[in-house]
């Protein structure tokens, strides 16, 4: 109960930032937001941050609100959310921010929301793999997906926290019993997968990475991550060592970075993409991918992305391909096209390993 007291006191100072501490102090009169000229409502999407505060949070929501296409952002986190805010808050971009601390918060950062990115939860560790996340992360999944189903049912979900193949099922069965599910709704997050790949690929080609495009299909973990090196574009041959080479490095990307960081968390800044590009600004996978949701949501012709979704291009029911992402999200699945012979033992490797974290993800919420 103090607890949310202190977050009351805290949002609410935050809120008044039109008359900070330091004015009161010097006897400046108070002007209310609600006095100002500005009207709000520009046009734009209203999106949620939840995990606002942390490693991919805190640039995530620098990047939102430099999108153009964001009227609103609300900063979503058990800590920390009120600095973020106030920081964020001052960049003289279009979008509105606000705030919200604490679980008695998150129903009102989310009503009304048109799109949700879930960064929230722990990041691995080295000798971690992304299951080994799956005890702290389900719990935390489960319950801001429930508040996505009660507050903004119709919202695009942006999945990001790990392990991505068995969150994404949880937050499924989280929506079915809310009776909201909709598949095309729910998007598992893996650009960082195809961002890598098209860099890998581009440096064992001698070529610029912002020319290459290269699909990665399946799942966000190991074996799962399947890169289709038969359908690079532009349309490349390698010799066995390098599809091997390429392969596994694609493959374990994530764990090189957590290596590298050596306890200090996972991948935040690779996430940097280059290639396409909003206002000028460079763009995280993460914000690459929320921004194709909203040029889809606008009505935007061909945005076409990798992303793990409900699908039925295979036998399981999520597989990640490339998708048309539209008003209603993914509003297309292309299939996976034909395979090389290395990436067909590939896939059934993958399919295998993703079976089972998407039953456990299920039995999560089902058991
Ligand atoms: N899908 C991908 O490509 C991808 C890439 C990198 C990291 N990740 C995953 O993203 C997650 C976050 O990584 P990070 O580096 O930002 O971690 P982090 O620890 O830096 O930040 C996580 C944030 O989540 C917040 N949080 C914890 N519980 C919460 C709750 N119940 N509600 C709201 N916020 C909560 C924490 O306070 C923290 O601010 C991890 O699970 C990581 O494995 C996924
Ligand atoms: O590897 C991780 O744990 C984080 C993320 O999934 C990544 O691919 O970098």
């Amino acid at each position: 109960m103090q607890q949310n007291d202190e977050a009351t006191r805290r949002m609410a100072t935050l809120s008044a930032h039109l008359h900070p501490p330091s004015l009161q102090m010097q006897g400046v009169p108070p002007l209310r937001r609600e006095n100002c000229r500005a009207k709000g409502g520009a046009p734009g999407f209203k999106v949620a941050i939840l995990g606002a505060a942390g490693g991919i949070g805190q640039p995530l929501s620098l990047l939102m609100k430099m999108n153009p296409l964001v009227s609103v952002l609300h900063l979503y986190d058990v800590v920390n959310s009120p600095g973020v805010t106030a920081d964020v808050s001052h960049m003289d971009t279009g979008a509105v921010v606000r705030g919200f601390l604490g679980a008695p918060q998150l129903e009102n950062a989310l009503t009304g929301m048109d799109i949700v990115i879930i960064p929230a939860g722990i990041p691995r560790k080295p000798g971690m793999t992304r299951d080994d996340l799956f005890k702290i992360n389900a719990g935390i999944v489960r319950t801001l997906c429930e508040g996505v189903a009660k507050c903004c049912p119709r919202a695009i979900v942006n999945l990001i926290s790990n392990p991505v193949n068995s969150t994404v099922p949880i937050a499924a069965e989280v929506f079915k019993k809310a009776g909201t599910y909709d598949p095309k709704r729910l998007l598992g997050v893996t650009t960082l997968d195809v961002v890598r790949a098209n860099t890998f690929v581009a440096e064992v080609l001698g070529i610029d990475p912002r020319e290459v495009d290269v699909p990665v299909i399946g799942g966000h973990s190991g074996v799962t991550i399947l890169p289709l090196l038969s359908q690079v574009k532009p349309a490349s041959s390698f010799t066995s060592e390098e599809i091997n080479y390429l392969t596994n490095r694609i493959q374990n990307g994530g764990t090189e970075v957590v290596e590298a960081k050596a306890g200090a968390g996972s991948a935040t800044l690779s996430m940097l993409n280059t290639r396409r590009t909003y206002s000028k600004m460079q763009a995280y996978a993460a914000a690459k991918f929320a921004d194709a949701c909203l040029r889809g949501l606008r009505g935007d012709a061909g945005i076409v992305e990798c992303t793990f979704v409900a699908s039925q291009v295979t036998e399981l029911p999520f597989f990640a391909t490339k998708v048309r992402l539209g008003r209603g999200g993914a509003e297309e699945i292309f299939p996976i096209g034909p395979l090389s012979e290395y990436e067909r033992v590939g896939l059934e490797k993958a399919k295998n390993e993703l079976a089972g974290s998407i039953d456990k993800g299920v039995s999560f919420i089902r058991k």
